[in-house]
């Protein structure tokens, strides 16, 4: 614990890894065995735009969205940089013209709130970047007057926090999907279209509805002119999306295209350096390395992400999908079952709040590696005369401390030495070689978050490229998906035509019997999706 030399550094970015259970010997291993796994070959196949989504028979070139204008990035023999950024340009355009009050809505107003519907990778990415944004001083400014939203859960509760307060004609819907199925976006789609007919009439929604898809004949199909949709591509996986017109789209309604291509070109300068640094230098490689080496050789199951940093409180939950979506996976990329775990439970909240929850068990029950995220300057430092320190330092005591804590631990020894009463000493002694690494940027604006972003990104990518898996496909995802649409087939069959819950199993047929004895709460038997809007007015949703 805690060598020497265990940093590096890169625009802006320090990495510590002192405190990992590793010696350079272990980092030499390390090294050796990215070189079997050819690291470096499968980095350049990704960023070749080869196939390497083999199950999906698709290229994986999230980086080709954050490329310069003249870069060349190849999907099947098709430089797609150019299409990027037309669409870029076209985000622009719309999004100037939307907050600078040129495009209107139905009764001429400025749209001057957003909310953006989508599930998955159509909204965790962009909830998260949009939060650390928030209080960002330059992109604060640029929102001001303007709000934006996030409608993901199926769950009616989610759209009723969603409209309140908002009125359909100052507000723009953008639904984002990239398949434009996805049942949860779909209906919450109907609904807000729903919203906004029934207030300004069904012509409104060409005005109030704009899409982001990879399927357009779909979006079109739904209503939306397709001018007025935004296009992505195949080769882009739904949780590497948002830096694709899935996040800045609805990031530049808000903060504005210039904060949003802040963003674009810090995740820009992570993939040059991991693509081209050498792996002793390169952050993605060490943090991804490192994590193999805590899963598969300590064999902990769990990761914790720790940001000393408020905007950064939907890091975790982004980070959450994008690790554990890509790396949980039980066969390799040639579907032969595993021999080893891949894939570890990421979880997170930021520091100091995670500190009077859930760290009493990182400190003393079980081992779980932690990253801990930290900023030089504040973005909305406060310093209260007469006190020790200003707040951001007070916050950053503890980014220091607690890796510090976990890793010497206390000993009996020591507590002896400080008169601890002798029953207590087992409850208060601290094993410490507890792992963890620091990442400290030195601010926290658009570019950083680009970064931290790409980071992370590739990190996933590397434990993936080791473990010889595919983590760009998500099949684990679908049973569940289709097990639902049994059960929505019959809950419709039982409340339009009162037919008996058949086709189950004991359990789920009881349960299913218990929930459909309580009457439908409005319109039983009614099936026109439409009557659901009678629920849409002012008084019930507080508007
Ligand atoms: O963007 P969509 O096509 O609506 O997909 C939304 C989400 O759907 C599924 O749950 C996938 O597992 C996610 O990876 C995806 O992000």
């Amino acid at each position: 614990m805690c060598a020497r030399n265990f940093d590096s550094d890169f625009d802006g970015i320090t990495l510590d890894y002192s405190r990992q259970r590793a010696t350079p010997g272990t980092m030499d291993k390390l090294y050796n065995l990215a070189e079997a796994a050819h690291l470096k070959e499968k980095i350049d196949r990704m960023f070749n735009g080869e196939h390497i989504n083999s199950s999906e028979n698709r290229s994986v070139l999230h980086v080709a969205l954050r490329a310069p204008r003249d870069a060349v990035m190849q999907s099947d023999g098709k430089n797609v940089v150019p299409d990027v950024w037309n669409v870029l340009d076209k985000i622009k355009d719309f999004s100037e013209r939307v907050r600078n009050g040129s495009w209107v809505g139905a009764t001429g107003k400025a749209l001057t709130d957003v909310i953006s519907v989508g599930i998955g990778g159509s909204f965790l990415g962009p909830l998260f970047v949009h939060t650390a944004l928030q209080t960002d001083p330059e992109a604060s400014k640029c929102a001001t007057g303007r709000q934006l939203r996030f409608l993901a859960n199926v769950d009616p509760i989610d759209v009723a926090r969603n409209i309140a307060g908002l009125k359909p004609e100052t507000t723009l819907v953008v639904v984002v999907s990239k398949t434009f199925t996805t049942a949860e976006t779909m209906l919450n789609a109907r609904t807000l279209r729903a919203w906004i007919s029934k207030e300004l009439g069904p012509s409104a929604v060409a005005k109030h509805m704009v899409a982001v898809s990879t399927n357009l004949t779909l979006v079109e199909k739904f209503g939306i002119d397709p001018n007025n949709a935004f296009a992505f591509w195949d080769w882009v996986g739904g949780r590497y999306s948002v830096c694709s017109a899935v996040g800045v789209l609805p990031l530049s309604l808000q903060y504005g295209f210039t904060v949003v291509d802040k963003f674009l070109k810090g995740a820009s300068s992570i993939d040059q350096h991991f693509y081209s640094a050498p792996f002793e230098k390169n952050l993605p490689v060490l943090l991804g390395l490192l994590s193999v080496w805590n899963v598969s050789f300590f064999g902990y199951p769990a990761r914790a992400i720790l940001p000393y940093s408020q905007a950064l409180e939907k890091f975790a939950p982004h980070i959450q999908q994008v690790s554990m979506e890509s790396n949980g996976k039980g066969v390799s990329i040639d579907g032969k079952p595993l021999p080893f775990e891949t894939g570890e439970i990421d979880f997170g909240e930021p520091g100091t709040n995670g500190q009077h929850s859930f760290y009493q068990l990182i400190h003393q029950g079980r081992v779980i590696p932690c990253d801990f995220i930290g900023v030089v300057k504040s973005q909305q430092p406060v310093y209260l005369e007469g006190e020790v320190v200003n707040n951001h330092d007070e916050l950053m005591s503890n980014f220091f401390a607690q890796p510090d804590a976990l890793a010497y631990g206390k000993t009996p020894e020591e507590l002896q030495k400080e008169n601890v009463q002798q029953h207590l000493i087992p409850h208060k002694t601290f094993s410490g070689n507890r792992p963890s690494l620091s990442l400290l940027l030195s601010s926290l604006d658009a570019y950083k978050i680009g970064q931290l972003l790409a980071i992370y990104e590739h990190r996933v990518a590397v434990q993936g490229f080791i473990w010889g898996i595919n983590s760009f496909d998500q099949w684990g995802v679908e049973l569940g998906k289709s097990l639902a649409t049994q059960v929505r087939k019959q809950l419709h069959a039982s409340r339009v035509k009162g037919e008996p819950v058949e086709g189950f199993n004991f359990s789920t047929t009881t349960m299913l019997t218990k929930y459909l004895k309580v009457p439908f709460q409005y319109e039983q038997g009614n099936n026109d999706t439409c009557s659901y809007t009678s629920r849409f007015s002012h008084d019930t949703y507080g508007g």
